[in-house]
């Protein structure tokens, strides 16, 4: 039976929830094994289990199965005990199943789980923690897991492809990462995580998404739908129609994991099921979303050591919805566009697509009006054409995808004319090139054009003179003094010399680079107020269902290429980690003080400390606030305020180091360290703090929803192993131990563990499920029971109307009643 509970801002409702026959059949792990294929199926593909899978599994409960952990990976084994065995403190004897061996192991190789007794909570002793069966049979519940489980434990084989992880008997982190890898070898690219979704990032076109697969969600409530991003996606359409609150769907995981894939899957589904007039899916609706992934794959992808077709840019994309739940309008907001990759990106690294289909576009009479039928030999941005014919010819027909998106997305010629003429004029000033003066030259302000005949060109295409175009790329730096340097992908002692006491100067170099990027964030600006023209509508519109896609977590060594992280990378994993901190929030740090709050016990004392330290210093701001504007003998003053011992995040520390004269990138990094750096004795590396962006104001308000996408292996954009350190895909040599007990033995595809271990733990996945089986997971306020309910007390809506709002629910005796009498109505949702 559910246990609803009436808490301070609402309702609560714990899980198991009582479930429908059919649910049942879909959801307990301990009675039934399903013999379908794909996470796409439904009950129908549930078998019961007979006697005898059951007796097997009561046997191996019995047996002691644990997962004895090794650095690369882990392997199933059974805890030996008897009164004889006397082992040193800390030391357990375990066989290996795979080849009998006999071993004796710490206690810490051997995977934790839960062992303290929750009692209470849930009102039957087998609720320790541990083991969650929807079958509403203790009495087996009972005799596996007793009220303190005393070793840790490795889960049935019947749990191998569990759909939901926070379903396993035994919740740990090798048990998971079983779970996962049974799933993948399967191809079940799907497993929810509680109330979250994880994708492990497929190879290939996977057959699971299709218009004819999304009408099967459609309608659905989540817990009828197996794993699917459209199950999410419907889960998120649904708790808006029901709530008519906005809704945001965040996608987190490494670079190359899944999530643009995801993003788009997730609009698809949207557009689709509600933007549906009668059966029929709009083509407007579609093709617009079509035509705008085409837009921003051109313009704010790259391919990068990580991923072949990386997202170098943070989006929010906003379905909002009218009273009937179709699709009134929709927008895009931009930010943190890696708009210095027109420039300078690491080595090995690519520009913007765009560049690359503008060079290959075989319509002559616009490479003539452009100027690009003679290339020139040097380019100093590195934005040369693709040399194989295959690619080119791709390219090419890319262009014309462009060009046509563009035309859906209701882009004038005029207008798609403007866009080629920056681009090709961003090219001609690569072409160009900048002097490499001495600094006593850059003094005497000689910064100018390497090749003055493709200058030539850019201004022509950008409508002015050369002597302006000059003149606003490298005059005006002058008397500024204040201006920023670009610290990225920073090479050569050369560019690194400042003007004595007036500020750092920029490089002709560096003054070319500022003009093209700037360029570059100007248009690609454009382009999507462009689109968002298009999206709008006049329509009213309710609610939204928001989606977040921000480029991955990223480490250059991890893609095989041994540098630090640019600058430009850092505020990527920067943002990251924000959304990643926003999920520990929402799905543990804030249920956690509620429970609190109600004096419901729950145990989690083994849990690891948070490690977000780097997001905590981060938000360290300055008490005193610098103004960038202050005039230049003030900048003395900002000298001593600036320098102070206050630890101030990565940023402030940038604005300020930015004002003071004379300030170098060397006087930054020493702040930094000083601030965050390495103490004495103290192992841990610098922690590089940022302050927070916008971003996670705009979805905090909203109902979230978040899928975490895994990458399965390390591999680079061309399909390599990214680096010898993470081909370290866990092979038995490695691990001492004979095949049939590792990650890819047994035919499954090949799954890097150590780097999925990896993801898991990053990902806090495990304290979300723990928390969400032991607690109260299904929250409703007040506000919403009533909104929903109160069409059963016609007469109290009568008396207060429809919005009346009281401070303390619980006062309310009449409320309270009417809760009360539809507490059961919450369960089987109307
Ligand atoms: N669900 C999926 N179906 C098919 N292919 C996928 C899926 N997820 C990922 N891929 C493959 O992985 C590649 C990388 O995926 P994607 O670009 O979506 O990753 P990402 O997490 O958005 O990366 P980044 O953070 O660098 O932008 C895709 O080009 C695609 O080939």
């Amino acid at each position: 039976m559910p246990f609803p509970r009436l808490v301070k801002e609402g309702l609560s409702v714990a899980r198991p929830e009582a479930p429908p026959v059919t649910h049942l059949l879909s959801r307990c792990p301990c009675l039934l094994s399903r013999t379908g294929s794909d996470s796409l199926s439904f009950p129908s593909l549930w078998q019961v289990k007979t006697e005898e899978q059951i007796a097997a599994e009561e046997a191996w409960y019995e047996t002691e199965k644990v997962w004895l952990v090794h650095k690369d990976g882990f392997s199933l084994a059974t805890q030996l005990k008897s009164k004889e065995l006397s082992l040193p403190e800390g030391k357990l004897r375990v066989k290996l199943d795979h080849d009998g061996a006999v071993l004796d192991v710490d206690e810490d190789d051997v995977e934790k789980v839960r062992r303290r007794l929750v009692e209470g909570t849930r009102g039957g002793p087998c609720w320790a923690g541990q083991a969650v069966c929807w079958c509403g049979r203790p009495d087996l519940l009972l005799r596996r897991c007793p009220p303190v489980c005393p070793i840790p434990q490795a889960n049935a084989p019947s749990c191998d492809r569990l759909e939901d992880l926070a379903s396993l008997v035994y919740l740990n982190e090798s048990s998971v990462l079983h779970t996962l890898r049974q799933r993948h070898g399967a191809s079940l690219l799907h497993t929810y995580a509680g109330p979250s979704l994880l994708v492990l990032s497929p190879r290939g076109a996977p057959a699971v998404y299709s218009e004819k697969v999304m009408h099967m969600f459609k309608g659905c409530r989540r817990e009828d739908m197996g794993p699917h991003i459209y199950a999410v996606a419907q889960t998120a359409y649904r708790a808006m129609l029901m709530s008519r609150q906005d809704q945001s769907i965040i996608l987190l995981g490494s670079s190359g994991s899944g999530k643009t894939t995801s993003c788009q899957h997730l609009v698809q589904y949207l557009a689709t099921i509600a933007g549906t007039s009668g059966n029929k899916v709009s083509p407007d609706v579609m093709d617009k979303w079509q035509a705008l992934s085409t837009l921003l794959e051109a313009f704010g992808n790259s391919p990068t050591v990580m991923n072949g077709n990386a997202t170098r840019f943070s989006q929010i994309l906003s379905l909002d919805f009218d009273q009937a739940g179709q699709v009134a309008s929709a927008s895009i907001q931009t930010m943190l566009l890696e708009k210095l990759r027109v420039a300078r990106r690491p080595a090995g690294e690519a520009t913007f697509n765009v560049f690359y289909y503008l060079l290959a576009c075989g319509d002559g009479t616009l490479r003539t009006e452009l100027h690009l039928n003679h290339l020139a030999e040097n380019n100093v941005f590195g934005i040369v054409p693709l040399a194989k014919p295959e690619e080119k010819q791709k390219a090419a027909q890319q262009f014309s995808k462009l060009q046509t998106a563009m035309k859906v997305l209701g882009v004038s010629p005029d207008e798609q004319k403007v866009c080629w003429l920056i681009l090709a004029a961003i090219y001609h000033l690569g072409a160009a090139g900048a002097t490499k003066e001495a600094p006593e030259e850059q003094a005497a302000g000689r910064r100018q054009f390497a090749r003055h005949e493709w200058a030539q060109k850019a201004a022509y295409l950008l409508g002015c003179s050369l002597e302006e175009l000059s003149s606003a790329i490298f005059k005006h730096h002058h008397q500024g003094g204040t201006l920023q340097r670009s610290t990225s992908f920073r090479q050569g002692p050369e560019e690194s010399s400042l003007g004595e006491g007036t500020g750092p100067k920029l490089s002709a170099l560096e003054c070319l680079e500022g003009m093209a990027s700037g360029l570059y964030s100007e248009l690609f600006t454009l382009l999507i107020s462009l689109a968002n023209r298009a999206l709008k509508s006049s329509q009213h519109s309710l609610c939204s269902v928001m989606i977040v896609d921000t480029p991955g977590f990223q480490n250059p060594e991890q893609g095989g290429s041994a540098r630090g992280a640019s600058f430009e990378e850092l505020c990527h994993n920067y943002a990251q980690d924000r959304l990643q901190r926003l999920f520990h929030e929402r799905t543990f740090v804030q249920e956690l003080e509620r429970y609190k709050e109600e004096n419901i016990e729950l145990a989690f004392d083994d849990l690891e400390p948070a490690t977000d330290d780097s997001v905590a210093a981060v938000d360290q701001a300055s008490h005193q606030s610098l103004d960038g504007s202050r005039e230049r003998q003030e900048l003395e003053g900002v000298r001593s305020l600036a320098r102070t011992d206050e630890a101030r995040g990565l940023l402030w520390l940038l604005e300020e180091e930015a004002l003071v004269p004379g300030a170098t990138e060397d006087t930054l990094l020493q702040r930094l360290f000083s601030y965050y750096g390495p103490q004495e004795g103290d192992k841990k590396g610098p922690i590089l703090p940022l302050r927070q962006d916008a971003l996670i104001d705009t979805v905090k308000k909203s109902k979230l929803h978040f899928v975490h996408c895994f990458l399965p292996v390390a591999e680079g954009w061309a399909g390599e192993p990214r680096s010898a350190a993470s081909r370290r895909v866990s092979s038995s040599s490695e691990l001492d131990l004979p095949p049939g007990e590792h990650c890819e033995a047994g035919g499954l595809l090949p799954l890097d563990v150590p780097l999925l271990r990896a993801q898991l733990r990053g990902s806090r996945l495990l304290d979300a499920m723990r928390m969400y089986r032991q607690g109260y997971p299904d929250h409703m306020v007040f506000s919403e029971f009533r909104r929903r309910f109160d069409v059963l007390a016609p007469h109290l809506t009568k008396k207060h109307g429809r919005n009346y709002i009281v401070v303390d629910e619980r006062r309310n005796r009449s409320v309270n009643q009417c809760a009360g009498e539809t507490r059961s109505d919450i369960l089987s949702e109307p």
